[in-house]
């Protein structure tokens, strides 16, 4: 093996530079009892803070929460296999659901609540949903409880005259005695903890199963990127804990090594940056959206704040232009921004820089995460390629997803039978072992870092009655990072308007997923097998820019 760059010519595997992890030997073992026994913690630390209502958890609040809901849940009758959909924004009870109900073995299911009534019930039927915790401002959304067979709810919820549904806060309550019994069916670090959706590298969404043990590896491997060996440390959730960016950072690692969370409901650039300062914040996961939004305001920023604590951002889900990261540099000089690239379906395994020396390197991803390797595999030969060359890259290790839910043709187009996870991102890896993300093979549009499959609105488009072809396709913009565009062809005698097509999309899908500009052509470009040509119609979108 080269020891500079990690590749071993043998096998044409490049292996992590970073310090392995020693995973636990226990076959029995959930994250939840891992996590609660990783550290010595101190139960009067702090663990949450709601950046909002200004009320704090501390670690002892946090460990006796999980346990109370836990005995509530199997009373409820939850047990190991159960899906639990949680369908919230950011609070300081998100990562106290997650926890309980994995540590029954039983899954949790999490949704954008910006999704449409459509999209959160499509979620409920095909997970098959046995309890959901929500939040009673999105109520409306679920479907009715007749369709569901009066599924159970659960608010989270401090108002208890909102309606006759059980609360959070009085699961919280509950005191374990001699007579609590809960039933615990033996959970091992093969069974499946989670169920986050995901496009994937092609196609429609698709439930992405991570086991107890994917997890724990994926607490395992975050200690660098999260820098928590540094002392002192304060966090501040922004990015959504419904993804596996937020979830994996503060529903599961940053507990884990017992640090300190400011939540904030719902992203808002002023409340983020007014909780920065009150709470003295010292390091801001992100997306680039926000940095973007960030270096655009500087000047007004530094003169309405004091953000003097912040030594550290994280900036993952989204390609990071190396302009936007230059001017966040220049404005924010005593600012190190990190960088972070990992999939759903890795479960913060890929890549990441650590130190302010390694985000030097202009425009990497980072090294390899620890115990984790990778392929750079050529699109046309299926050759596993060296060193600064161009390839797919693929992903071996103990956090890479067990399948695709209920979908073994997506699973086997994706995870080799040798455990190779495969990305569709295109990337190479340099003569030092740091990753470069180059573009992306698969059929995928990141709008503001959430993920929009162009499969979903094609067959969305094709239901109308004066469309006969459709091809969405992500187009490049500075601000958002890039949003869907359609191809269309129109029946015949048709004179569907643009507007018309983007009102009627917009009315079925999530905002995030509309159609925002709309091009109407007389074919859409396809090779012989009838796949459409993405490519060719992203260079004849963005020929005038
Ligand atoms: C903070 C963002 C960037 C911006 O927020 P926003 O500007 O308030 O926009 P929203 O996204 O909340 O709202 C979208 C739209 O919905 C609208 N909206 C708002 N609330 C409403 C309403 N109640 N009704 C109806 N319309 C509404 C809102 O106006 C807006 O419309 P538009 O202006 O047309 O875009 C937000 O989009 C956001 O959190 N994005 C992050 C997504 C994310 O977490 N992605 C990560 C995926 S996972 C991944 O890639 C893994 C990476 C990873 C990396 C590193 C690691 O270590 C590990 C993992």
């Amino acid at each position: 093996m080269n020891p500079r760059s990690g590749f071993c010519k043998s096998n044409s595997t490049f292996y992590s530079k970073r310090k392995p992890i020693s995973l636990p030997p226990y076959h029995s073992l959930d994250v939840t009892t891992f996590i609660s026994s990783h550290h010595h913690h101190n139960n009067d630390k702090i663990a949450f803070i709601d950046a909002s209502t200004g009320r704090r958890l501390s670690f002892g609040d946090f460990w006796r929460a999980v346990e109370s809901v836990s005995i509530c849940l199997s009373d409820m009758g939850i047990r190991k296999g159960h899906v639990v959909f949680l369908l919230s924004p950011n609070s300081i009870f998100f990562p106290i659901v997650c926890l309980s109900v994995m540590s029954l073995g039983a899954i949790i299911t999490t949704a954008n609540p910006l999704n449409t009534s459509q999209e959160i019930s499509k979620q409920i039927f095909d997970s098959k949903t046995a309890l959901i915790f929500t939040i009673p401002q999105l109520l409306p959304k679920l479907p009715s409880p007749e369709s569901i067979n009066n599924v159970p709810i659960v608010l989270m919820t401090t108002d208890h005259s909102s309606s006759d549904h059980q609360t959070l806060e009085d699961m919280m309550k509950k005191e374990p005695n001699d007579q609590t019994i809960i039933v615990k069916n033996r959970v091992t670090q093969n069974d499946a903890a989670t169920l986050l959706f995901s496009s994937g590298t092609t196609g429609v969404s698709k439930g992405v199963i991570s086991t107890h043990g994917n997890l724990i590896a994926l607490v395992m491997g975050m200690t660098g990127r999260f820098r928590t060996h540094e002392k002192d440390q304060i966090y501040i959730a922004t990015v959504p804990m419904f993804h596996t960016y937020g979830l994996a950072a503060f529903a599961i690692s940053l507990v884990a090594k017992g640090c300190t969370v400011v939540v904030l409901p719902k992203f808002d650039l002023d409340e983020m940056l007014s909780a920065i300062h009150n709470f003295k914040v010292t390091y801001l996961p992100l997306v680039p959206p926000i940095l973007v939004g960030l270096a655009n305001n500087a000047d007004l920023i530094r003169k309405k704040y004091d953000l003097r604590s912040l030594r550290y951002v994280l900036c993952g889900g989204a390609p990071l232009s190396v302009g936007v990261m230059e001017e966040f540099k220049k404005k924010f000089s005593e600012v190190t921004i990190l960088q972070g690239y990992a999939l759903t379906e890795s479960n913060g395994a890929g890549a990441s820089t650590e130190t302010l020396e390694e985000s030097r390197r202009h425009g990497t991803a980072g090294l390899i995460t620890p115990s984790t390797e990778a392929k750079i595999v050529d699109t046309e030969t299926g050759e596993a390629l060296s060193e600064n060359k161009t390839g797919e890259l693929w992903l071996r290790g103990p956090s890479i997803m067990k399948g695709y839910f209920e979908n073994g043709e997506a699973t086997a187009r994706t995870l080799t039978s040798d455990g190779w996870l495969k990305t569709g991102d295109l990337c190479y890896i340099d003569d030092d072992g740091f990753l470069f993300v180059v573009d992306r093979l698969k059929e995928l549009i990141k709008y503001k870092a959430y993920q929009v499959p162009p499969a979903e609105l094609e067959s969305l488009l094709l239901t109308h009655p004066e469309i006969i072809d459709a091809a969405v396709i992500p187009f490049p913009d500075d601000k958002v990072g890039q949003y869907p565009m359609a191809y269309l062809v129109r029946r015949s005698g048709s004179s569907l308007s643009d507007f018309a097509v983007i009102e009627f999309v917009a009315k079925q899908v999530a905002p995030y997923k509309r159609i925002r500009r709309v091009a109407f052509v007389t074919s859409i470009p396809k090779n012989p097998s009838g796949k459409i040509l993405r490519k060719d119609l992203i260079k004849r979108a963005t020929s005038s820019l």
